[in-house]
C-alpha cells in the first residue's frame, strides 16, 4: 500500500489500551518516516511511545495550541471513556469527553491545519437497536444507540459528519468489540481472564463472576482494529472526505463460549456464578458488523485468529497477576 510522504500523525488518548497497537500499526503500515506524536490527558513516559505529551481534549485552548504546534497531517482521535460502565456512571463527563473533545479536535483542525485528516474512533454500538433486525450492520444502517456511551459516540460521529460539509477532512471509524493484552478488566474478556489468573494463583476462591453470557458480540484482535486505522492514514489520499468505516469481523461470539474457551485453557476447577452487578439494563442480544467497505476500499482484513487472541489475553493476565 502506498503511503504519503512526510506523515505526522497526532494520536489523542494514546495512553489507552489501543494506543500502543496503533503506534505499531503505523510503523508497520506507514513506515519509519511516519512521525507519531502521542498525546494523552496526563502525558508522561510510556514504554511504547517513549514520551507522551499531555493533552486534555476537553481543553479547547490546549487542543488548538497542540494542532498549531505540531501541524499534523493526520489525527487519530482515540481519547474516550472506553468502558460502558464508566460512561454510564458519569454521563455529563462522557458527553464532555466524547462530544466536546471531538468538536475541539475538529475545530482546531479546521482552524489550524485544514489539510489534516481527522480519523474519528467511534463505535459499532452507535447502531444500537438496529441490531435487533438480525442482519449484519453496515455503514448505512440507522443509528439507534441505547445508552450514554453509544449515544455520545453517535452524537460525536454525526457532529463530525456535519463539519465535513464545512471542509473537515474526516474519516469516521466504527469499531466493534476488540480485545488483546493490556485491556483492563472493565471489559468482558480480560474480566474473565483476570479472574481465572487470580484463581490459579490462589488469590481468589474458585468462582468466576460474570454478567450476561448469552450476549453475542463481534470481536476482533486489537491489532486488526489498529491496522484498519493505520490503513486509513496510509491511503487517505485515495479516500473521499467523510467516509465511514465499520471495523468488524462479521462473526458473532456468544460470551459464554468465549468464557468456555478461556476456562478450557486452565487446569483449575472453576465454578461460574452470575453477578447481578455485571448485568446491564440494555444489553443487545446479538451484534454483527459488516466491514465490506473497509475490506474493499482499504484492502483490510482481520489477520488474527480470535482463539489466539484469547490465549494472549489470558497469558497477559497471568503475567500481571504474577507481577503484582
Ligand atoms: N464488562 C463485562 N461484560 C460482560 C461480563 N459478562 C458478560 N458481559 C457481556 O459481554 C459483552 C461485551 O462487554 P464488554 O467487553 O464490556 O464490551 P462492550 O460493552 O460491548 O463495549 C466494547 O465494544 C464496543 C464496540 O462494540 C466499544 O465501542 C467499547 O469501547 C468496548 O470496547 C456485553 O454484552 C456484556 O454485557 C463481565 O463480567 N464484564
Amino acid at each position: 500500500m502506498g503511503s504519503e510522504v512526510g506523515m505526522r500523525v497526532l494520536i489523542t488518548g494514546a495512553r489507552g489500551f489501543v494506543g500502543p497497537y496503533v503506534c505499531d500499526a503505523l510503523r508497520n503500515i506507514c513506515g519509519r518516516d511516519c512521525v507519531v506524536v502521542a498525546t494523552s490527558k496526563d502525558g508522561g513516559p510510556h514504554p511504547a511511545f517513549g514520551q507522551i505529551e499531555a493533552l486534555d481534549v476537553t481543553d479547547t485552548a490546549a487542543v488548538h495550541d497542540a494542532i498549531a504546534r505540531h501541524r499534523p497531517t493526520h489525527v487519530i482521535h482515540l481519547a474516550a471513556v472506553a468502558a460502558l460502565g464508566a460512561a454510564q456512571a458519569d454521563p455529563q463527563n462522557t458527553w464532555r469527553i466524547h462530544v466536546g473533545g471531538a468538536l475541539n479536535v475538529a475545530n482546531a483542525v479546521l482552524d489550524k491545519a485544514p489539510d489534516c485528516w481527522l480519523v474519528h474512533v467511534g463505535s459499532g454500538l452507535v447502531y444500537g437497536e438496529s441490531a435487533k433486525a438480525g442482519r449484519p450492520l453496515d455503514e448505512s444502517t440507522l443509528l439507534a444507540p441505547l445508552d450514554d456511551y453509544a449515544v455520545t459516540k453517535a452524537a460525536a460521529d454525526l457532529a463530525l459528519g456535519a463539519l465535513a460539509r464545512h471542509g473537515l477532512k474526516c474519516v469516521r471509524m466504527r469499531p466493534f468489540n476488540h480485545t488483546g493484552p493490556g485491556q483492563t478488566d472493565a471489559f468482558a474478556v480480560p474480566a474473565f481472564a483476570m479472574q481465572i489468573a487470580r484463581i490459579e494463583a490462589g488469590l481468589a476462591e474458585p468462582v468466576i463472576r460474570v454478567g450476561n453470557l448469552d450476549a453475542k458480540r463481534d470481536f476482533l484482535d486489537a491489532r486488526d482494529v489498529a491496522n484498519a486505522y493505520a490503513r486509513v492514514v496510509s491511503s487517505s489520499h485515495d479516500l473521499a472526505p467523510n467516509t465511514i468505516f465499520n471495523v468488524a469481523s462479521g462473526v458473532s461470539w456468544r460470551m459464554g463460549d468465549i468464557l468456555d474457551l478461556l476456562l478450557a485453557q486452565s487446569s483449575a476447577r472453576i465454578v461460574t456464578e452470575q453477578d447481578p452487578l455485571r448485568l446491564r439494563p440494555s444489553d443487545l442480544p446479538c451484534i454483527v458488523g459488516d466491514a465490506t467497505r473497509a475490506r474493499t476500499l482499504l484492502g483490510w482484513a482481520p489477520e488474527h485468529r480470535f482463539e489466539d487472541t484469547l490465549a494472549a489475553v489470558l497469558a497477559d493476565c497471568r503475567a500481571r497477576v504474577a507481577k503484582a
